[in-house]
């Protein structure tokens, strides 16, 4: 294995293999266990259709109605924040018929997007930022909506996203807990089989879907690299050099985004590339 690869792998807790029942139950433990340590009501997630957040959300429902079993205070609301009209609506209804959500709750985003870039008076904001735009409304609406209710703000973020830091800086990256820190993609499949999801939502090919130009683009086009490969590499295996390479340099410059803002007192940025 490359060194690299082995510090890779310890920093994001990947463990090459799973027990995808115990990887449940310790994860529902633990978002069960923080929301008591916090005696906050309960949790927030968007739910987008894709996998990451059927599975979060499943997870935190499932929390919800152990705690509420045990006599506790707990609440789940699943968030649908579209952009105007989504165009895998139908995968977003199938998410929530399996999680089975206490509560939902949907905002449609596009009115604050258009608003915020057309006061930013410029014209030329591209496709692209104007996507981190729309992840960064949906953190917006998510922790307007805890803040309201007492509750916390579930991520979905996980080490197959986290080694590429293929998430949006204070957008999707910002949350209170992530219930599937540590897993791979393939791990993440893995508990959704566990728990019976439906296979549309764990088959779904994976999409940021924050271009207005390229609706669904798949994440393995924008990345230049397949999730197949990345969870290989996470998990121990042997990928082509060039291929390592591309992880590896993903991870070099996405540093920025696994840490707290920095300030005179730190130095880790002075030894990273
Ligand atoms: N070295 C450094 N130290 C401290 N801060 C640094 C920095 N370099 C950039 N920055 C800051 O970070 C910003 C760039 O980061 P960021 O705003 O995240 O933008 P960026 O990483 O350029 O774009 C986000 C990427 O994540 C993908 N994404 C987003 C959302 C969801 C998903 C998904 O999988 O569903 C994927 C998206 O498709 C895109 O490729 C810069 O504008 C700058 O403010
Ligand atoms: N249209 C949406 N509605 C609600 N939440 C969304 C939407 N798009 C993205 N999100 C939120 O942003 C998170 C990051 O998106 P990401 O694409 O990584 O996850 P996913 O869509 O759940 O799964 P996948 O990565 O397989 O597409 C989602 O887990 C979800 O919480
Ligand atoms: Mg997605």
């Amino acid at each position: 294995m490359r060194e690299t690869q082995r510090d890779i792998i310890r920093a994001l807790g990947v463990k090459p293999q799973i027990n995808a029942r115990e990887e449940i139950e310790s994860r529902i433990q633990f978002c069960k266990d923080y929301l008591r340590h916090t005696r906050a009501k309960g949790f927030v997630l968007g739910i987008s259709g894709g996998q990451d957040s059927s599975l979060g959300g499943r997870l935190a429902q499932l929390a919800c109605e152990q705690l509420r079993d045990e006599g506790h205070d707990a609440h789940f609301v699943a968030m649908r924040l579209p952009h105007g009209v989504q165009h895998d609506e139908a995968d977003a209804q199938a998410a929530l018929a399996f999680i089975a959500p206490d509560e939902t709750v949907t905002v449609n985003i596009k009115g604050a997007v258009d608003g915020l870039v057309s006061e930013l008076r410029d014209e030329d904001l591209s496709d692209f930022n104007r996507g981190n735009v729309k992840a960064r409304m949906r953190m917006v609406a998510q922790y307007a909506l805890a803040a309201d209710r007492g509750l916390l703000v579930l991520g979905t973020d996980h080490a197959a996203e986290a080694v590429t830091g293929f998430f949006t800086k204070f957008g999707d990256g910002a949350f209170d807990l992530t219930p599937l820190g540590g897993l791979t993609k393939e791990q993440g499949r893995e508990l959704m089989r566990e728990l019976g999801s439906p296979a549309r939502l764990y088959e779904k090919v994976p999409t940021a879907d924050l271009l207005d130009g390229n609706p669904g683009r798949t994440d393995e086009d924008e990345l230049g690299v397949r999730y197949t490969d990345i969870d290989t590499y996470l998990t121990g295996g042997d990928v082509d050099d060039a291929v390592a390479e591309i992880i590896e340099g993903y991870y070099a410059r996405s540093a920025h985004k696994r840490h707290t803002p920095v300030n005179p007192y730190e130095s880790w940025w002075r030894r990273a590339n």
